[in-house]
């Protein structure tokens, strides 16, 4: 009889919007969870800071001392408080012990991932993170376990609820970037200190993570450039619907391959305008999707929700349950693959495509001084629209792919000369043939 075996001991770190749920959810089927394990799972403690905050839990569960939780008769710990400390030495504790570790946070493994690794290794412990990078959306494992025969060339998509949800009510309503991101913390969507958010840390990390999975690769959230949404303005939003695009906030892991066959990768997150068509410009609110694009596999999508209390449960509670079967028959999960090692592009060396829109005086020649300092960069033109309003014309141009560096420097050029009043919008174009 599954109730007759040895339980699967689980300590609890933080219990928060995850936690709660995590708790709700394994208390509301505790037999499902046996039989999917192979043996009753029980938790046998939960670390929290105010313990009074918690009546719904038995009293007995609860401390305020984790460490003394994680030493004491446990063999899962299960981590959702979040950022580098306390977490990371609560981690490398259980780990060095031999116990496994389930964790949604994204911040730490971005930073410290390949530490937890080597601690998991040496003991023998496993570590499983699905809940980490976009929520709910089983999107890792497929990654680290479906994928493992083929070989990835990119990873693209939206990994941040809050954000999106930011862009898309400016795209549908044209309201500006400040009301929207109020409106988001009002419905609870963005922290209350949105920084993570909105300045593009949080896609940062998830892209981190992703890219180290997808290249075996170490990519930290240094390696990745980050750019977040508090500089997108109305004025780029009706730039990209005036070319039938929209403008999302993408998380973006390249394989890259030069004339000589050498390989690198290159992670980023910035905005960038993608077709109207595109399956990613149809992902609205707080939802999350991502694109892989492997050799044999070809391109695979991942939709769903990235973030909430009971969705991100769903992915932590996935993964205790299998390291909770690798503890009933004796089995290990999948350690760190990151035999390629792959240089890191920097962004400025990293092929992008740009699109520039110009306030230019309405007069002869303006077209092609423009035009001369793509020439001189060596940069080659994809479209060119000019429109005359009175005095003034706009000018708006999209480039074919070239490094990022030479993107920037033209752009550069371009805003002093005399003729070009305004640079009204430059924003990176994804998702299209260049
Ligand atoms: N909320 C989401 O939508 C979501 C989605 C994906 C991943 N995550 C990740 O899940 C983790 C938890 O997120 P959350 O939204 O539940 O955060 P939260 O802030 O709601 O919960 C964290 C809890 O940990 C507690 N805590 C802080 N320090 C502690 C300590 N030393 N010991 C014990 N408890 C402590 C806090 O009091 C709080 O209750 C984070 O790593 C987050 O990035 C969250
Ligand atoms: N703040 C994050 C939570 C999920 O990681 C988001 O908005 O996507
Ligand atoms: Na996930």
């Amino acid at each position: 009889m599954i109730e007759d075996r040895e339980p699967i001991r689980v300590a609890l770190l933080g219990c928060g919007t995850v936690g709660t749920e995590v708790v709700r959810l394994l208390r509301d089927r505790p037999e499902e969870f046996a039989a999917r394990v192979g043996a009753p799972v029980r938790v046998t403690g939960v670390a929290v800071r105010r313990p009074h905050k918690h009546p719904e839990l038995p009293e007995e569960l609860l401390t305020t001392d984790s460490a003394s939780l994680v030493d004491g008769d446990v063999d899962l710990v299960v981590e959702l408080i979040g950022g580098i400390e306390p977490a990371r030495s609560l981690l490398l504790r259980a780990l060095r012990a031999g116990k496994s570790v389930v964790t949604a946070n994204k911040a730490l493994l971005a930073e410290y991932g390949s530490e937890l690794y080597a601690a998991a290794d040496a003991s023998g412990a496993d570590i499983y993170f699905e809940a980490s990078v976009a929520g709910a959306i089983p999107l890792l494992r497929p990654l680290r376990e479906s994928l493992a025969g083929d070989r990835i060339n990119r990873v693209m998509g939206i990994v941040n609820g809050t954000t999106n949800y930011i862009l898309s009510a400016m795209d549908s309503t044209g309201a500006s970037y400040s009301e929207t991101l109020e409106e988001a913390g009002q419905l609870g969507y963005a922290e209350a200190d949105p920084t993570a958010d909105v300045d593009g840390f949080d896609a940062a990390a998830k892209a981190a993570i992703l890219a180290s999975l997808a290249f075996h690769t170490r990519v930290t959230a240094t390696d990745v450039h980050r750019e977040g949404i508090s500089g997108t303005s109305a004025g780029d939003i009706t730039a990209a619907q005036a070319l039938d695009r929209r403008v999302k906030l993408l998380a973006i892991c390249d394989r890259v391959t030069d004339e000589e066959g050498n390989e690198s990768v290159s992670a980023r997150v910035h905005p960038a305008m993608i077709p109207r068509d595109h399956p990613l410009a149809g992902v609205g609110g707080a939802f999350n999707a991502v694109f892989v694009e492997a050799e044999s596999a070809g391109q695979l999508m991942f939709y769903g929700q990235g973030a909430g209390g009971a969705p991100t449960a769903s992915a932590v509670l996935g993964d205790m349950v299998a390291v909770a079967r690798n503890l009933v028959v004796s089995g290990k999960g999948p350690r760190e693959s990151a035999h390629a090692q792959l240089p890191v592009r920097s962004m400025g060396q990293t092929p992008t495509r740009y699109h520039i829109s110009l306030d230019v005086a309405d007069k002869p020649g303006v077209l092609s001084q423009v035009a001369s300092m793509f020439n001189e960069h060596d940069v080659s033109i994809s479209v060119v629209r000019q429109q005359g309003r009175g005095a003034e014309a706009s000018l708006v141009v999209v480039t074919h792919t070239a490094l990022d560096a030479a993107l920037k420097s033209t752009v550069e050029e371009i805003a002093r000369l005399d003729a070009v009043r305004e640079v009204v919008s430059v924003m990176r174009v994804e998702g299209e043939l260049s």
